[in-house]
């Protein structure tokens, strides 16, 4: 293994070869590579590690300093360290990139055999291959058995996926406002979205990275649609209400404040993000369901026996916590809980005090004095 090929140069960052990775669909994916981050040591038995996903645009950047390309201390700040959640005096942290990512694993801004970036030329991948991939990082690293994996939202996609593809390499799942399959509504809004990106003339099929150019009016627009559904209408209201942009006159054509936030929001995104990496893992999340060739999804989560934690944000519109219900009827060692937001959906990002509890419960190092709500 070598230090990434990073685009975003992050120092911490190594990268394995995973070889040819044959896919669902058929269609072989060759020479892949996978970037990943570990904290802590990992035990001489591989006992003691922990597998963290991240979500849509998340990174391996759980945690870590500012610097080139990390704009923010992680996307859960304080889970990860001495004495944190994940704690890294008895627990070893791998947190990969994920397959059609754009982070230094193989995606489609990735070179072919022939130097050229995959672009529209990208197979079709799913949750499932995805987690096919962080399966043969696992065997690089010599872990036979997961101590806990934990995500949100995409992530908790590929937590379930674990537990069902391999229940005997996965002791704790920790799946967090997320779900057992795609619901029509998330791929109605990933529909809008995606067309949003191949609509702007800019995207020339995909093949917009050979061309110089890059789809960022579209990939804007997708992010301002998507990050509708991951905040509350309440929370917006409360924040924003119909208030103008701070100097900006809605009258005479200026923009409201919920407007500007939404500007702020796509322009954040598009700075760091593939445009092409986002349409192929929008359309692996529609193409999520735990039970694809399982039967139901009580027969599908069976041979898992395992500790399954589920937890749901109470405003989530996208990923209602009946979802995580769902989940955790369908297990007999179900344990739900109820994150409570304003936030909705980001929840599971910004509830930092409540997920660093349930957190903390799910890797057995409970933090005494943190409130968690358990319900069902
Ligand atoms: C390199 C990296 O990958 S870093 C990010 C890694 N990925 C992730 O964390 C997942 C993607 N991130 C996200 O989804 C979000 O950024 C979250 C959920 C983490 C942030 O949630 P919150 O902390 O609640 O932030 P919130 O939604 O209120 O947005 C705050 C931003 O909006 C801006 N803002 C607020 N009101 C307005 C307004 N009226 N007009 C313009 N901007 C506004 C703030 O100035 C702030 O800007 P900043 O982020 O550049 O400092
Ligand atoms: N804010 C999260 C939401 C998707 O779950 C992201 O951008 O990854």
């Amino acid at each position: 293994m070598a230090a990434a090929d990073d685009p975003f140069d992050n120092p911490a960052l190594r990268a394995a070869d995973l070889g040819d990775l044959p896919l669902e669909s058929g269609v072989t994916l060759p020479e892949v590579t996978m970037a990943f981050q570990t904290w802590g040591t990992l035990a001489p038995d591989g006992s003691n590690a922990v597998l963290v996903e991240h979500a849509l645009t998340g990174d391996a950047h759980v945690v870590g300093p500012i610097g080139p390309g990390q704009p923010t201390p992680g996307w859960w700040p304080g889970i990860i360290g001495p004495g944190r959640p994940l704690d890294t005096r008895d627990l070893f942290v791998v947190a990969p990139n994920v397959l059609g990512g754009c982070r230094g694993t193989t995606g489609p801004a990735s070179p072919r055999a022939d130097g050229r970036p995959w672009g529209g030329g990208f197979p079709q991948i799913t949750i499932r291959d995805q987690v096919a991939a962080e399966r043969r990082l696992a065997d690089l690293l010599g872990i036979r058995s997961w101590h806990l994996v934990l995500g949100g939202s995409m992530g908790g996609m590929r937590v379930i996926e674990w537990a069902a593809t391999h229940p005997e390499r996965t002791r704790t799942a920790l799946v967090i406002a997320s779900a057992a399959h795609a619901t029509a509504d998330q791929i109605a809004w990933g529909h809008a979205q995606c067309l949003a990106i191949e609509s702007d003339p800019a995207y020339h099929g995909g093949d917009y990275l050979a061309r110089g150019v890059a789809p960022t009016a579209g990939l804007g627009l997708a992010r301002r649609i998507a990050h509708q559904t991951y905040r509350s209408a309440d929370e917006l209201a409360d924040r924003f209400g119909a208030e103008p942009q701070q100097g900006e006159d809605p009258l005479a054509g200026g923009r409201f404040a919920v407007q500007s936030y939404l500007d702020h929001q796509a322009a954040k995104l598009t700075a760091r993000f593939d445009a092409g990496s986002y349409l192929t893992l929008t359309r692996a999340m529609a193409t999520h369901d735990v039970t694809r060739g399982r039967g139901s999804l009580a027969e599908a989560l069976a041979p898992f026996t395992g500790r399954l934690v589920v937890a749901g944000v109470d405003s989530d519109r996208l990923f209602p916590a009946a979802l995580s219900r769902e989940i955790v009827r369908a297990h007999p060692a179900g344990e739900l809980r109820l994150i409570h937001s304003r936030c909705g959906h980001d929840g599971f990002l910004v509830e930092t005090d409540q997920i660093e509890a349930i957190v903390a419960d799910a890797a057995c190092r409970p933090l005494a004095d943190r409130r968690i709500a358990r319900v069902g």
